[in-house]
């Protein structure tokens, strides 16, 4: 029976977190990213242009899938493919003996210049893994019948390292009791329904909820429109900056807390995680934690929100569900 933890080490200003992973006999730096299902790595195979800066998985230590390719795009456009090979993942000690690892022939800007990550480590539902003719298994999928418990946890924190574990829950970790609540698998992600949102000490609501997604690999919380509108209708210089993509506020506001209502549990988001960051170095106005999720079809509960609760993601049972905590 495995179980294991890993640190979850935040980059600048939280953009993403990065844990250590052994693969062949490399460690890698990558994103562990519940809104994905590839195990996707830089790789000696990846133009040089593309991998300057980053860590590579050399597949000489694996056995090539024949056959076997693999392509992303994510949301927000960023992209990745290339080709498939079976090898040994480590991460904090749990061992997947034969693990896909999607090695990269092709990526995106966005991934070559975010120099500290060697890659990402899915941990959305297998059933959008996109390796081509056959999907593979995440790595969670590889190792849960090895593990204690089908389970693993995600603590983020703000601006410090925070954990994911794998196979149990640690109680120290949290406070109070944990709000379970169902998952809808049907997209592959790990899918809930958000019950209501309010701002500030007061329960003035700012809308109702709806469907969401848990999301490591995603930075900010994407909510309604109209919830994103009405959050920072109460914060003094804000705007919907459209050059920027998103909503803007002064450096210096102090923006209400953020309440979400879960399973009938309310659990708060600080003010301060939801200044999030100067649009340039020594800009004085800075892009909100908040924007919405216009065109994206559900909201996306992304790093802002996680790192102020702990979270539970529990395949352990007859049907998936998400365990919320507040930290
Ligand atoms: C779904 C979505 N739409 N839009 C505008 C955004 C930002 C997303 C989330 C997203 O793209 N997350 C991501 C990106 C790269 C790697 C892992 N996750």
């Amino acid at each position: 029976c495995q179980t294991g933890e890993v640190a979850a080490d935040p980059q600048l200003y939280d953009q993403s977190y990065l844990s250590p992973v052994t693969i062949g006999n490399s460690e890698l730096m990558l994103d562990f990213d519940t809104g994905s299902a590839d195990l996707w790595c830089f790789s000696t195979e990846s133009p040089a242009a593309q991998s300057a800066g980053h860590g590579l998985y050399n597949p000489s230590t694996g056995t090539e899938l024949d056959g076997a390719f693999w392509d992303i795009t994510y949301g927000d456009q960023s992209a990745a493919s290339g080709n498939v090979f079976a090898d040994k993942v480590v991460v904090g000690g749990v061992t997947a003996t034969k693990q896909a690892v999607e090695a990269a022939t092709s990526v995106s800007y966005e991934f070559t210049e975010d120099v500290a990550s060697d890659g990402l480590l899915g941990l959305a539902f297998s059933s959008i893994n996109t390796i081509l003719p056959q999907p593979q298994t995440t790595f969670f999928d590889t190792v849960r019948n090895s593990l204690a418990k089908a389970v693993f946890t995600v603590d983020l924190k703000k601006g410090a390292a925070g954990s994911y574990t794998f196979g149990y829950i640690d109680s120290s970790k949290y406070s109070g009791a944990i709000t379970y609540v169902p998952v809808n698998t049907a997209n592959g992600f790990w899918q809930f329904t958000a019950d209501g949102y309010s701002a500030g000490g007061s329960d003035s609501s700012t809308g109702r909820g709806g469907v969401a997604i848990a999301d490591t690999g995603t930075s900010l919380l994407y909510l309604p429109a109209s919830v994103a509108k009405a959050y920072y209708s109460g914060i003094q210089g804000a705007t919907f900056d459209f050059r920027q993509g998103g909503y803007t506020i002064p450096c210096s506001a102090t923006p209400p807390d953020f309440n979400v209502a879960i399973g009938g549990k309310t659990f708060t988001v600080p003010g301060s995680y939801i200044n999030y960051a100067p649009l340039r170095a020594g800009s004085s106005t800075c892009f909100g934690g908040i924007q919405a999720d216009t065109g994206i079809g559900f909201s996306i509960f992304g790093d802002v929100f996680l790192k102020a609760v702990y979270a539970v993601f529990d395949d352990s049972g007859s049907s998936p569900r998400l365990g919320f905590a507040a930290q």
